[in-house]
């Protein structure tokens, strides 16, 4: 059983459809005549009494845009493209549309309404059917937009959007400047206009009624030829309506006849064996008379091997003699049906090549032939019979250059929209490998009291935070870095399992002659498990090299301390975006030449100087970032568990507020801790970052 939801969606998405493929039709047969549709615009305007008021180029402007609008929202609903307003504009156009229709199909001003051209003609009745079941339709669309389903990714919709305007206004004007690449008139190419004139044999008959009007005593009364009274009654007036239409040939309206009116040559020149020329213009006051010198050289060539060149128009006489006047056209003129004129070829003068009525040719005044006196006879070109054009294939042509490049598009795009899934997926599969990585990380916060506090203060703060973390047990290691001279001391308050201690340096020497230092050894010999190496204060106030370093880290390890080692750069190098190159280079200067297995050992605390005791914290994205970069370099050297092993503490103004952000981070596993490690509820203020 489908919910009902699933049912809405399917309404939905069946309704998109049919909206979307109808207005696209509609849109498409309008857009490859767009004079049909502005004689159509005519009649309505005609209809209204109001064709004087509106000039030409607004109706056929009118037809264009109509044209593209229709095929746009058609286009736009079918990819789903702008759901929300194309669904909205759709309603509101069908909320328009359907009462005009069905006041058009109550007064019938004008026979077809044209909605698709001469491809499909609807009387009005249906027309207005067709509007009420489209009115649904988009209304069930716009009940519900967002269930349909997109073709397209939001990103790439605008190639469509621009594509399809461009596509549809450039068809119009290219069907405007020749003629319609698809012709569904009964004067197409190939039409036999004698055979579409023919009435078949027993074809049904219009039917007429005649009401008689009677009069009797001064009574009035209605009669038919069936209950026609006798002579006591007086006839006053009949009237006659024709209650069938009867059989209409698809071709009912095309005559020719002399400009007198006296003769009807139709069937004269339709029953000519030879090739007969007619050039077509509706309105010859109207034509366009910048090709006239090319129908000239035709009508020569034409007077040159005995083919039959005439005009046909329903223009008036006057009119006919200005033409003469402006192209010196020598060629017969002929009286016509105007509405036939313009149904025969949308363009005015447009040119008809017939033999034996049957339409071979046809052209716009703007893509006439190339007949002068040296072109050889019609029967040696191509012109001698039939063009050769094959509606199927035209179609064909027409979707390829429309839909081959959104087809090829919306595959680049569901292409492109699944690898994005997949690579979605796969990072959200590596996002959760790194973060159960993390977890498995040690998490530390150490304090590094620099040269800060004597021994009894130092002594009194390792009491207090020894009984404050014994208390309530934190959720990382916790490590306190003292001067040394507070070592021995501390070590013997402090409970290992609770809080590791390490010293704030060591000797680069193992031991020797060396007044002042304090070497590995004896650091370790006090009960200290870590040491401090490579903090930018010694780097910077005392000189200490990443040779030394790594002199004092090889040292350190030997002697079974872990080395906290600190790396980060200064303002300058950060302003000169060069934190990566720095952090690099202290870390390959000191301790890349340590083995995998030894480099285990070894917690890393970036700080960057500039954050170091100033109040200027890194953001937790500038920290995650270089911290992240810190593990890649890790991982090209030693290798991606390595790095996923190795802790990465920052350091530089962390305080209690601020933990909580950075140790959110994926890459950033605890902080090395200056000034606030002085107080313990401070310090401990950001181990509890960590519950
Ligand atoms: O070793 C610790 C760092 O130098 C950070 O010091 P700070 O927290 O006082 O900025």
């Amino acid at each position: 059983m489908m919910s009902g939801r699933k049912i809405q969606w399917a309404c939905v998405n069946v309704c998109r459809m049919v909206v979307a493929l109808t207005f696209i039709l509609s849109g498409f047969v309008k857009a490859v005549d767009p004079l049909g549709t502005q004689y159509k615009i005519h009649d309505y305007l005609a209809a209204a009494g109001m064709a004087d008021i509106v000039p030409d180029v607004v109706t056929l402007g009118l037809s264009v845009l109509l044209a593209a609008v229709e095929f746009s929202m058609g286009v736009f609903l079918l990819f789903a493209i702008h759901r929300r307003t194309v669904s909205r504009l759709m309603l509101a156009f069908m909320v328009v549309m359907t009462p005009l229709t069905l006041w058009l199909a109550l007064t019938d001003p004008v026979k077809d309404c044209g909605c698709f051209g001469d491809a499909v003609v609807l009387t009005n009745w249906e027309t207005f059917a067709k509007n009420v079941v489209l009115l649904v339709c988009t209304f069930v669309i716009f009940r519900r937009p967002m269930m349909m389903v997109r073709f397209i990714s939001k990103t790439n919709q605008w190639i469509i959007l621009n594509y399809t305007v461009l596509f549809i206004l450039v068809s119009s004007v290219y069907c405007l400047y020749y003629l319609p690449v698809l012709d569904f008139r009964p004067y197409h190419v190939g039409a036999d206009i004698k055979k579409g004139m023919e009435i078949p044999d027993g074809a049904e008959q219009p039917q007429f009624e005649t009401t008689f009007i009677l009069e009797k005593n001064g009574t009035r009364k209605e009669f038919t030829v069936d209950n026609y009274p006798d002579s006591t009654w007086t006839f006053v007036d009949s009237k006659t309506v024709q209650t069938a239409a009867g059989y209409v040939p698809e071709i009912h309206d095309f005559y020719m006849q002399t400009l007198d009116g006296e003769e009807d040559v139709t069937d004269k020149i339709l029953d000519e064996e030879g090739y007969t020329f007619l050039l077509i213009s509706p309105h010859i006051e109207q034509a366009d008379d910048l090709n006239f010198g090319d129908i000239d050289v035709i009508y020569e060539y034409c007077m040159d091997h005995g083919y039959s060149f005439r005009c046909l128009t329903a223009s008036n006489e006057d009119a006919i003699q200005r033409w003469r006047d402006i192209t010196g056209a020598e060629y017969e003129f002929l009286h016509a049906d105007e509405t036939t004129l313009k149904t025969v070829i949308r363009s005015n003068p447009g040119l008809m090549l017939l033999k034996h009525g049957v339409v071979l040719w046809k052209w716009s005044h703007n893509d006439l032939p190339d007949l002068d006196e040296n072109a050889p006879r019609l029967e040696d070109t191509v012109y001698g019979t039939v063009k050769q054009e094959s509606f199927t294939e035209t179609v064909t042509e027409i979707v390829l250059w429309f839909m081959l490049p959104l087809l090829l598009l919306t595959f680049a795009d569901r292409m492109w929209a699944w690898t994005g899934w997949l690579r979605k997926k796969k990072n959200s599969n590596k996002r959760y490998q790194r973060l159960n990585k993390k977890n498995m990380r040690k998490k530390i916060v150490a304090g590094n009291w620099k040269m800060n506090m004597n021994l009894q203060e130092g002594v009194a703060l390792a009491k207090e935070l020894n009984e404050a973390l014994t208390a309530d047990k934190p959720n990382c290691d916790v490590i306190i870095c003292t001067p040394f001279i507070h070592l021995a001391s501390v070590a013997q308050i402090l409970d290992k399992d609770v809080i590791g201690l390490g010293a704030e340096n060591c000797a680069d020497k193992e031991k020797g002659a060396y007044t002042g230092e304090v070497s590995a050894e004896m650091v370790k010999s006090t009960g200290a498990q870590y040491v401090i190496l490579g903090h930018s204060e010694r780097r910077g106030y005392y000189g200490e090299t990443s040779e030394i370093l790594k002199e004092k880290t090889l040292l350190a390890l030997k002697n079974g301390l872990k080395v906290i080692f600190c790396i980060g750069e200064s303002l300058e190098e950060r302003e000169a975006n060069k934190q990566n190159e720095v952090v690099k280079a202290e870390l390959e200067g000191s301790v890349f030449n340590l083995t995998a297995e030894e480099f285990k050992n070894i917690v890393i605390a970036y700080e960057p100087i500039w954050a170091i005791g100033t109040g200027k914290t890194a953001t937790s994205e500038q920290a995650e970032e270089i911290h992240a970069y810190i593990r890649s370099i890790i991982a090209e050297k030693y290798g991606e568990d390595v790095a996923n092993e190795t802790s990465i503490l920052y350091g530089g103004s962390c305080k209690a507020s601020n933990a909580p952000e950075l140790f959110a981070k994926e890459d950033i596993d605890g902080g090395l801790i200056g000034g606030a490690s002085l107080k313990a509820t401070d310090f401990k203020g950001i181990i509890d970052a960590w519950k």
